[in-house]
């Protein structure tokens, strides 16, 4: 069974509600296509659920093409990307007609892990002779400017209320649903232009049964858990199978997360003893299953933990719960949230600890209580003791409080001040030693060089009258033969 969504999604662009001016532009680009004017790749950009992939794929169907749509921000995807459209290039489908291939997500592949992203999907876009159709929520990313540059971008605007009504009231109309038109209006405006999100929200109160204004303006805040809520409301109302086990098909959330989810919510939508305690059963198994999946890493068990969870849980029923339940957030999450900065700065205390007393961060746990006891009497050396596993000030503020710890710090800084003068009192007096040294050593220089000077000059003088001497003995020999 279909959900509502995609049993509706409008299979032609005239059946597609609003955005006329985008239809006829999309028309004009397909038709340069077929003439083999090789027109620029398209991005559809859009908030979620305003029928950018429903576009696509209504121009595609419009036009007698095949469609081969692939999630661009997986990265997992792109060598089947550049297979695909390698193949795609050069000839048709199976089918023997043409090709458009529509990479969605673009925008998710922006991250700094993934950089080569972008410019994977350049290429596919040069390689490409087929036309392409791109989707994104934000295209102007700074990352994302070389694909802006390559293709035509579309803005598609969110779907006006009053057109969202028009789809609504036509689905009621389809599914025989007791509904009038205020609380489909409220439906409309609570979407706030996400027609996926106003579908979804009239199929799950359908699945209360009884859908009026009170329980449609009780509907959960859209912009925050959009999906759990719906996937609770299908696993709880529902007692079909296949309803329950498609309802996490478009949940982002992970099946952990989904089971506080349920076990926080069985008990706020069944009434009877024997049921909860039924849903509370399979709950378990599925638990069983989730914990054998993560330990063995035995990924085959995932299927089971996801049918006890979704179908085991809405079949534990004997029939339905007619009316709108509040579901709300698992307060496990909530109390976990709320704790999570506490916790994560003692994880950093118990391994800053553990470095240095080269132990575990559970013997380190010991070593803290040790550590809080003899802060609380001995500052001095607990200052000695913090500064020694350099917890900060902010860390130890979480461990004995913010007047003990600025105390602490008070010392620490104090020391701090003291060693930073010594240091500067050891450099200046080293410094003075190293220019009397310097000094010491100019006059060595100095002297070395006179003295020089001196056997140079007492050389000289020895050398001349030595020369002299010579040369008056010459002369007397001459003189002896003459
Ligand atoms: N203009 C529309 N006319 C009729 N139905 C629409 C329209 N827009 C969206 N829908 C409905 O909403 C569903 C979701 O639309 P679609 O998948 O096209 O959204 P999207 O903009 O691609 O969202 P996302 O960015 O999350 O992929 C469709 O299956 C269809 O049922």
């Amino acid at each position: 069974m279909l959900e509502w969504v995609e049993k509706y999604r409008p299979k032609t662009l005239k059946e597609v509600a609003g955005h006329n001016e985008i239809k006829e532009k999309l028309k004009k680009w397909i038709e340069d296509h077929i003439k083999g004017k090789n027109p620029k790749p398209i991005i559809l950009v859009g908030n979620p659920g305003c029928g950018k992939t429903t576009l696509a794929h209504a121009l595609a169907r419009d036009y007698g093409f095949d469609v081969i749509e692939l999630n661009a921000s997986d990265k997992r995807n792109r060598a089947a990307i550049r297979q695909i459209v390698g193949t795609a290039s050069t000839s048709k489908s199976l089918t023997g007609k043409n090709i458009l291939i529509i990479l969605d997500e673009v925008d998710g592949i922006s991250g700094t892990e993934d950089s080569g992203g972008v410019s994977e999907i350049l290429k596919v876009i040069k390689e490409a002779k087929n036309p392409i159709i791109l989707t994104a929520n934000d295209i102007y990313k700074p990352t994302l400017k070389p694909l802006r540059d390559v293709c035509e971008v579309i803005n598609v605007p969110n779907v006006h209320t009053n057109t969202i009504l028009a789809v609504l009231k036509r689905i009621a109309k389809k599914e025989n649903l007791d509904v009038d038109e205020k609380t489909l209006k409220i439906i409309a405006k609570h979407s706030g232009g996400d027609l996926r999100a106003a579908i979804n929200d009239l199929e799950a109160l359908a699945l209360g049964g009884k859908i009026n204004q009170e329980i449609a303006s009780h509907l959960p805040d859209r912009d925050t858990e959009r999906t759990i809520f719906d996937a609770m409301r299908i696993i709880l109302k529902t007692t079909h199978y296949d309803i329950a086990t498609m309802a996490l098909m478009n949940c982002s959330e992970d099946l952990q997360t989904v089971e506080e989810w349920l076990a926080e919510n069985i008990p706020k939508e069944y009434k009877k003893l024997e049921d909860i305690e039924r849903a509370f059963d399979y709950l378990s198994k599925a638990d069983i299953f989730l914990g054998r999946v993560y330990k063995r890493q035995y990924f085959g068990l995932w299927r089971f933990a996801s049918s006890l969870m979704t179908a085991g849980v809405a079949l534990a029923k004997d029939e339905k719960y007619r009316g709108f339940t509040k579901y709300s957030y698992p307060s496990v999450l909530t109390l976990l949230t709320r704790t999570k900065a506490k916790r994560e700065t003692l994880k950093k205390i118990l391994k800053k600890i553990g470095e240095k007393t080269h132990t575990s961060s559970k013997r380190a746990r010991d070593d803290l209580e040790l550590l809080k006891s003899i802060i609380e009497n001995n500052l001095e050396m607990g200052a000695e003791l913090v500064e020694y596993f350099e917890i900060t000030k902010e860390e130890l503020e979480n461990i004995v409080g913010k007047k003990l710890a600025s105390e602490v710090f008070k010392i620490i800084n104090k020391k701090k001040k003291e060693k930073e003068k010594e240091k500067k009192i050891k450099e200046k007096a080293e410094k003075k030693i190293e220019v009397e040294q310097k000094e010491t050593e100019e006059i060595k220089v100095e002297k070395i060089e006179e003295v020089k000077e001196e056997k140079k000059s007492k050389g000289k003088k020895t050398k001349k009258s030595e020369k002299k001497e010579e040369k008056t003995k010459q002369l007397t020999l001459e003189a002896f033969f003459k």
